[in-house]
């Protein structure tokens, strides 16, 4: 049985890929417990296997051993209790936003549920955008839909794959107040992955860092900063403390030749 508000168990997850030139041992043993409502982030060395993680619990794929338990029960394909978010928008080109926001209903053969996408719209700033070819909107408001694509399922889980990753810095500090104000609103738990520590810091109650490949759970910090948290918090004493202590615990971490370290954590 969970523990008392473990939503979400990571057990001993190890996963091997199988590739012409030979196996790449990607996760080894990793495990995490992740509370109902809980804000984590994962970050650790480029190549770490951060992605690879997060697709297993989306149960985009398998793991090679260990599992992963939503609610106690292991995870073996999409589920609809898990939404993700990927660092591209993923829209179809073809349709609008509006029309991109009922694919995913389209093909599961659900009637969407028009409101509560129109109440996401207006939440994230996308009021009045729903006839707009995604070739018209900013990476950031492509972004905003990607967001309630993820939640038009009223899920209570959110994946979110360097999901900012690609924005420049100003509307970067935007999206991250609108997922603050979204976590703080609707309490669902998020699992984000980034590669910017100060982004993980602002956003987490916990930031989880990962070794370098084979990625393993090499430390767990908690976020001292009360909520909401202002963009202002960034510029504090105590947050660039916690930041400088995480970049260097990582730094620590042994390299391996392909692993970029330098440079890979602003
Ligand atoms: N489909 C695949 N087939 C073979 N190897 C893979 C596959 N997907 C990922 N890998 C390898 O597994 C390791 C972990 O990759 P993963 O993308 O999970 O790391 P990451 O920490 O998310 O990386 P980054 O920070 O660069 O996005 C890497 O060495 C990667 O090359």
């Amino acid at each position: 049985m969970p523990k008392h508000n473990e939503k979400l168990v990571i057990d001993r997850a190890t996963k091997y890929y199988e590739t012409g030139t030979g196996r790449v041992h990607a996760l080894d043993n990793v495990s995490i417990a992740i509370r109902d409502h809980e804000f984590v982030s994962l970050v650790g060395p480029s190549g770490c296997g951060k992605t690879t993680l997060l697709w297993s619990m989306a149960g985009l794929h398998d793991l090679t051993s260990g599992e992963i338990r939503l609610d106690g029960t292991p995870i073996h394909g999409p589920h609809p209790d898990i939404g993700m978010v990927f660092q591209d928008a993923n829209l179809l080109p073809w349709r609008n936003i509006q029309r991109n926001l009922a694919f995913p209903f389209e093909i599961s053969g659900k009637s969407a549920n028009e409101d509560r996408i129109l109440q996401l719209m207006e939440r994230v700033g996308l009021g009045g955008f729903g006839n707009k070819m995604p070739r018209e909107l900013s990476g950031g408001m492509q972004q905003r839909a990607s967001i309630v694509r993820a939640l038009s399922f009223d899920p209570s889980v959110l994946l979110m794959d360097e999901p900012f990753g690609a924005l420049d810095a100003f509307t970067r500090d935007e999206m991250n107040l609108l997922v603050e104000e979204i976590w703080m609103e609707t309490r669902k738990m998020i699992v984000f992955i980034t590669h910017s520590i100060p982004e993980a810091v602002f956003l987490s109650d916990k930031v989880h860092v990962l070794s370098a490949r084979p990625g393993r759970l090499a430390r767990t910090f908690t976020i001292p900063f009360p909520r909401p948290r202002p963009l202002e918090i960034m510029e504090t004493r105590e947050f660039f403390d916690v930041v400088n202590t995480i970049k260097a615990d990582i730094q620590h971490q042994p390299k391996t030749s392909n692993q970029a370290l330098a440079g890979a954590y602003p």
